[in-house]
Formats: C-alpha cells, sequence, structure tokens
C-alpha cells in the first residue's frame, strides 16, 4: 500500500499548473458515447476515476484512444451492451452518468448502483425521478439500476434538492428525448454548465446551464465535437489553501478565476492577499491567518470538496472558527486525523468549532476520502516533523501527479510503499 510521507514546517512557494476538472471530465467522457462520430476531449486529468470511466466504455464497445495523457478520442458507433456491471465502476460515482448517457442514446441502460467517497448517504432519488419524468421505466435489480423507455419524452421537472448529479444526468438524457425539457431547480456549478456546453457543441439544444432553470430542445442525433475541458477549480482550490495553510506565496495557472470566488473571499476573510489574473491566482500568506465561519453551500456558495481544506488551514488560524457541512454528513472524518496533529476541534451534528493552534505536530494519519486526504497532506506540510498519510489510493482518484505538484512548490513529500522507503526519506530529511 502506498502512503505519503512528507516534512513539514516550510512555505510552499511557486508556480503550480492546474489540470482538467476531473468532475467535469467524468461526465464529458460519458456524453462522449451519445455520438457515433469520434469526439476528441483535451485537458483531461490523467488520475484513477478517470481511467476507470474509460475502461467502462471501452468495454460496452466504445472505441477509446488515449492520443497522450490528458487526449482521447471517443467514438460510440460500436456500443453493442447497454449494461455495465464492471467491477471498479462501481467504486467510482460518477458511473451513475453512463444511465443518462445510454438512456437518451439507447432508450435502455442498466448501470451498478454507484459508489464514491463515502461521504454521506448519497442517494440518487432525483435521478430517477427525471428519468420517470421523461418517460423511462426505472428499477433498482440485483445491485443494478435498471431504466427503459419506450420513447424518451420532453417534459417538466422540479427537482426536490439541487444536485450537481442529477442535473447532468437528466440533463443527457433529456438532450435526445422528444420535445421540450425544462428542468427546475438545477445546480449551477462551473461542471454543469461545462457538460452543456459540450453536449451543445455536438448539436445539442441546452439553453440556461449555470442558472436555476435548463430548458432543453431534444435532437435526433449528436454529432462529432472536439473539446477542451475546464480546470478544476476543487484542484486549484487545494493548491491555493495549501498556500495559506504553510503561510507561502503560490501562484495556481490555468484557472477560471470567475470558478474560484467562494476560495477567494474566503482567503481573504482569513488574511490572505489575493492577487487575481487573466488565468491565474496568487496567493500569499505572510503572516498568521485569521479566524472565520464557513458554511457549504450548492455553486455558486462555498463547495463542500474544498470544506477540509479550509478546515486544516483554521485549525492554525488565530481565534474560533466554525465550519457547518450543510451537503454531505460524513464530511468531518478528517477532523479526527487532525486532532491526532494537535488540533483542537469540536464536532456537534453539521457543525465543527475549531480553536486555532500555533503548530500542529507530524503524525501518521489515514485519509478518510479524497479531499479530506489532500487536506491531511497539506496539515503534514504545515506542520512540524514528519508526517505520513495512509490510504492515499483516495487522492489518487482526483489529483494528478499530486506529490510532484507540491514538490515544484518547495513541499518535502515522498510517494513510499515499504518500511525502507520511510527511513530513507527520514534520513534524506534529519
Ligand atoms: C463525481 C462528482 O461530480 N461528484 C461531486 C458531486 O457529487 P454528487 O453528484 O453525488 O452530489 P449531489 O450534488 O448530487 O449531492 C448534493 C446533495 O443532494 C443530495 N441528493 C443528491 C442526489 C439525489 O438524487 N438525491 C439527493 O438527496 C445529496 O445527498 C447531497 O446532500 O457533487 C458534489 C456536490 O458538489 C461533490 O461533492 C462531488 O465531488
Ligand atoms: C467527493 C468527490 O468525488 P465523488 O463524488 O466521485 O466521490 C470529490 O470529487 O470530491
Amino acid at each position: 500500500m502506498e502512503q505519503y510521507i512528507i516534512k513539514g514546517g516550510s512555505p510552499l512557494k511557486g508556480e503550480v499548473e492546474i489540470g482538467g476538472a476531473k468532475n467535469a471530465a467524468l461526465a464529458i467522457l460519458a456524453a462522449a458515447i451519445m455520438t457515433d462520430e469520434t469526439v476528441l476531449i483535451d485537458n483531461l486529468p490523467d488520475v484513477n476515476d478517470i481511467n476507470v470511466m474509460l475502461d467502462a466504455i471501452a468495454g460496452i464497445g466504445a472505441a477509446v484512444q488515449r492520443l497522450d495523457r490528458h487526449t482521447v478520442k471517443i467514438n460510440g458507433a460500436g456500443i453493442g451492451d447497454f449494461s455495465i456491471d464492471y467491477d471498479y465502476i462501481k467504486k467510482i460515482r460518477a458511473s451513475y452518468y453512463l444511465l443518462g448517457a445510454l438512456l437518451g442514446k439507447y432508450n435502455r441502460a442498466e448501470v451498478a448502483l454507484p459508489g464514491g467517497c463515502n461521504i454521506g448517504s448519497r442517494p440518487i432519488d432525483q435521478h430517477l425521478k427525471g428519468f420517470r419524468a421523461l418517460g423511462a421505466e426505472v428499477d433498482i435489480e440485483h445491485g443494478k439500476i435498471v431504466a427503459d423507455a419506450e420513447v424518451l419524452a420532453g417534459t417538466h421537472i422540479y427537482f426536490d434538492v439541487v444536485s450537481v448529479g442529477a442535473t447532468i444526468n437528466v440533463m443527457m438524457a433529456a438532450a435526445m428525448a422528444e420535445g421540450r425539457t425544462i428542468m427546475e431547480n438545477v445546480a449551477k456549478e462551473p461542471h454543469v454548465v461545462d457538460v452543456a456546453n459540450f453536449l451543445n457543441s455536438m448539436g445539442a439544444n441546452i439553453k440556461g446551464a449555470g442558472t436555476d432553470v435548463i430548458k432543453i430542445r431534444g435532437v435526433k442525433s449528436l454529432h462529432k465535437s472536439e473539446y477542451s475541458i475546464i480546470p478544476d477549480q476543487i484542484e486549484a482550490g487545494t493548491f491555493m489553501f495549501a498556500a495559506a495553510a504553510t503561510q507561502g506565496d503560490v501562484t495556481v495557472l490555468n484557472v477560471i478565476p470567475k470558478h474560484l470566488e467562494a476560495t477567494v473571499s474566503k482567503l481573504t476573510d482569513i488574511g490572505c492577499i489575493v492577487e487575481e489574473y487573466d488565468d491565474s491566482v496568487r496567493v500569499i500568506a505572510n503572516k498568521r491567518l485569521r479566524s472565520t465561519q464557513v458554511k457549504t453551500l450548492p455553486y455558486p456558495g462555498y463547495p463542500t470538496d474544498m470544506q477540509p481544506q479550509i478546515g486544516v488551514t483554521l485549525a492554525l488560524s488565530k481565534g474560533t472558527s466554525t465550519i457547518t457541512e450543510s451537503i454531505f454528513e460524513n464530511r468531518f472524518k478528517y477532523l479526527d486525523e487532525l486532532a491526532r496533529m494537535g488540533a483542537t476541534i469540536k464536532v456537534e451534528g453539521n457543525s465543527a468549532t475549531i480553536e486555532g493552534v500555533e503548530r500542529l505536530s507530524g503524525a501518521r494519519v489515514s485519509a478518510p476520502d479524497l479531499r479530506a486526504g489532500a487536506a491531511l497532506c497539506i496539515a503534514g506540510l504545515a506542520a512540524d516533523g514528519i508526517t505520513i498519510v495512509d490510504d492515499i489510493v483516495y487522492i489518487q482518484r482526483g489529483y494528478e501527479r499530486f506529490e510532484e505538484k507540491l514538490k515544484g512548490i518547495g513541499g518535502v513529500i515522498e510517494r513510499v510503499s515499504s518500511e525502507k522507503d520511510i527511513q530513507k526519506f527520514k534520513l534524506k530529511v534529519s
């Protein structure tokens, strides 16, 4: 099992290139099979979840040609199987996007119930409600979601909760339904807009993505396209908080600053200097930061995927902070690990109170999920001494060359897989 070993205590400084957005890319790869023509997708992040999705679509007959680490050609003409029960697909959340894509194109889909990070109960009732409203029969059979429709017909859907997954999934199916669909109370995240733009680039007629109402005029077929995925605002935000927590000075390159507004606002609140340019953002933290109040919300609110990263930073900031997690009930598990590093934290329900301490001390901790794992690495980089982070397979789901990028800005971190590697690292940094 691989681990990260980190020697903390030095400010991170320099520039880091941000890759394509994992959560946009996963949906776009699923949507790419909705045409029989060839689609070229660029700025793909080279992370495990993406490889699982590519294997899954190749497994049902799509031609997948990786041109390089970040570019792929996909042709969905050869798909002959609408049933996806591939072992790994169950482990990723975005497997559910194959339901919307296959249902839209073939009126039939069978996909294993989705996994993903264990950050809460994660129901999919809103996805199923949307598919049913479009005229599909949907059942759960032997661990699979089975959706079937004579015809998919445009409809009016009001979502009871704002869901990124349900918005994208139903939008994909509706893109090829007969007639007009109106979706209300939808998610407005940048990746929702990116998927709509991609579908439109293939000939779909989707308007309103990024607002509360999406209007879709169904089309009979979709055509070839070349598309570049938006930068990952969560990867960018993670490095911005790495700069803050280590009192460093880091510029994230290749970002869309508009997508980072909630993150920038919190960094400014706690005392960072933030400079925004056309496609980069510089974060400078030249003193001990101060406390704040955070509540996670759907976009444009503060993202739940950025909650652990600010949590770690606030554990080192002056004063008392509170974090309210309003999207996923299990997203505080990293706080127990952080307490092992000397943080002072009290959790009550969906709220955490953090008394900032002057120093954290390195410890052996375990990544409970993807973002929390990345946040614990930030804690290690800010802490005194050596930190070992176990279960980094979660981090590898969503961060490309994480340790290399951190090393590029001065982080002392190594990926290790044996006691011998650990001893070697300790010797090197002592
Ligand atoms: C692969 C992917 O893109 N994952 C992201 C996606 O997850 P995911 O698509 O699973 O998250 P949703 O936006 O759907 O979930 C938001 C809230 O709605 C609830 N809900 C959702 C669907 C449903 O049918 N019924 C229901 O009640 C969820 O329990 C949660 O409380 O958006 C989350 C919120 O930004 C991010 O944390 C995840 O990183
Ligand atoms: C929680 C995440 O991913 P998933 O929804 O795939 O578990 C994430 O990207 O932070």
